[in-house]
């Protein structure tokens, strides 16, 4: 039984001048979804991301989480179920990676006892390989341990939801990767900004498309023709040289042609 736990309908965003930032989205995500949000600069990608974990509120249409309006959730009770990783936090330079972290737990203070508390942060710190960091301070992080502290302290939060907006920006090609399988092996439901196109089909298993403000698509993988007409590049299945299976390759040439 696959249930719709997020159900946005006709979801928009306006700013002050009136302009639609976010034009009527309508997006169901199911427990387990890994759903990619991709699309061009400025097509609304992290709009609709706020909007859809209760971060910001529409102009229009609404989010229901388990047939409830999300937005009338008190934000803790939010934060027990959602937790997000956005691109402007702003985590206090001087305190430790380990008490950022233990932040992740603050939704669901004193629910546990204290040894209980200090094993789930030490194994979010563990899963996230920041364990040998524990002590330094945040404002001393490389910016690509930074994103991983963060997604630490996400973990630690328990949620049944995670959002994420651009969750590898700051790591190195492999260290993407491997981010993005640490989070796919998570028992969660993840909705993620992606920029780089190349993870997408490894980690998604929706793609919601958005150009101008709209959803363009939503389907299980990408199509050559979608890619070419929002990206302006070529989406290409080749057989790999040396394996049994299929490499995805994005030609950013065709921009040149
Ligand atoms: N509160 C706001 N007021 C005015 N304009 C806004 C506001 N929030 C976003 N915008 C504008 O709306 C557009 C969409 O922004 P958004 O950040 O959602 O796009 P995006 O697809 O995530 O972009 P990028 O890929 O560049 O991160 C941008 O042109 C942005 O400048």
């Amino acid at each position: 039984m696959t249930l719709t736990a997020l159900k946005a309908q006709d979801l928009t965003f306006r700013t002050a001048n009136g302009a639609s930032i976010v034009d009527c989205v309508s997006l169901d995500i199911r427990n387990g979804d890994r759903l990619a949000i991709i699309g061009p600069n400025g097509a609304g990608k992290t709009t609709l991301l706020k909007l859809m974990c209760g971060m910001s509120r529409p102009y229009a249409g609404s989010v229901e989480l388990d047939g409830k309006p999300l937005h009338g959730l008190k934000p803790i009770d939010r934060a027990r179920q959602i937790a997000v990783v956005g691109q402007a936090d702003q985590p206090d330079r001087r305190i430790s990676v380990r008490d950022y972290v233990a932040l992740g737990r603050i939704p669901h203070a004193m629910r546990k006892t204290r040894a209980e508390e200090a094993a789930l942060i030490d194994a979010a710190m563990e899963r996230t390989g920041l364990s040998a960091l524990a002590r330094r301070e945040m404002g001393l992080l490389s910016g690509g341990e930074r994103q991983r502290a963060q997604i630490a302290r996400a973990l630690a939060q328990e949620p049944r939801f995670l959002f994420l907006d651009e969750p590898t920006n700051h790591l190195d090609p492999r260290a993407r990767g491997a981010l993005l399988a640490l989070v796919a092996e998570l028992d969660l439901t993840v909705v993620a900004v992606l920029h780089d196109l190349n993870l997408v089909p490894d980690f998604a298993t929706r793609v919601a498309v958005m150009r101008d403000g709209r959803l363009v698509s939503s389907d299980e993988s990408l199509s050559r023709d979608l890619v070419r007409e929002v990206f302006g590049i070529d989406l290409l299945r080749l057989p790999h040289p040396h394996e049994n299976r299929e490499l995805t390759v994005f030609d950013l040439s065709m921009t040149h042609h």
